[in-house]
């Protein structure tokens, strides 16, 4: 059964992610329904909703969100199928401060993740020097140790490697890469979460085009 808000901030969220997933189709982030969006919701504690799995992201509807439990991606019953993906979301939401979560297949982010990642191992792609690295927020913006987590046919399996890495490593960005897959970002607003998804695209950007080749080093 398709979603139908029940409070003004739901309607409110289900809206934002509608437009946000719209914009990001149309950079060409989201192709033939790649990518998945949620947000808690104000007001709703350890409430989220996410994006609907297999739907056209460019044509998204307030219908096409499915309201999950944040921090486990329960979805409350009677809905339609949630993103396939949405245990990453919950990965992020209980072990980091985030208050949505972009998951999109942008090229550049997606080249690194094909390049850097390896056979069955988590490895982290280093990026420094770059005055980009200031729009991750991160305590040191001199580097950044992008996570790459290999692309487990179960999708859970991701999520457990994230959950396990992302909240043990002080250098790590509001991002992470998934092997030959995409990119996952997250932040306090949709609006933070895009910039930051901009930066490390732009940044992946760089790494493509520099002839020094990509940095990556083996995590486990
Ligand atoms: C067509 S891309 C394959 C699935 C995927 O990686 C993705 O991001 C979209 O999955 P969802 O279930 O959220 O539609
Ligand atoms: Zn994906």
């Amino acid at each position: 059964m398709s979603y139908t808000p029940t409070t003004v901030a739901a309607r409110q969220t289900a809206q934002q992610l509608a437009q946000f997933s719209r914009t990001l189709y149309e950079r060409g982030w989201m192709p033939g329904t790649a990518g998945n969006l949620s947000m808690r919701v104000p007001r709703a504690p350890g409430r989220a909703l996410i994006t609907a799995s297999g739907r056209d992201k460019g044509d998204l509807r307030i219908q096409d969100m499915v309201e999950i439990d944040a921090e486990t991606g329960r979805p409350s019953p009677g809905q339609d199928r949630a993103s396939a993906e949405t245990s990453l979301h919950a990965a992020l939401y209980r072990t980091t401060d985030a208050q949505a979560v972009i998951h999109v297949h942008s090229p550049h982010a997606t080249a690194v993740a094909h390049r850097a990642g390896l056979d069955g191992a988590t490895s982290v792609v280093h990026i420094e020097r770059y005055e980009l690295l200031k729009g991750l927020g991160l305590d040191d913006p001199a580097a950044a140790k992008l996570p790459v987590f290999p692309n487990w046919a179960r999708v859970d399996r991701i999520a457990e490697d994230i959950a396990a890495h992302v909240p043990a490593d002080p250098g790590c960005p509001p991002g992470l890469l998934i092997a030959d897959h995409g990119i996952t970002v997250w932040g306090q607003t949709l609006g933070q979460a895009r910039n930051r998804l901009e930066c490390l695209e732009a940044l992946c950007q760089l790494l493509v085009l520099s002839p020094a080749g990509l940095n990556v080093t083996r995590v486990s």
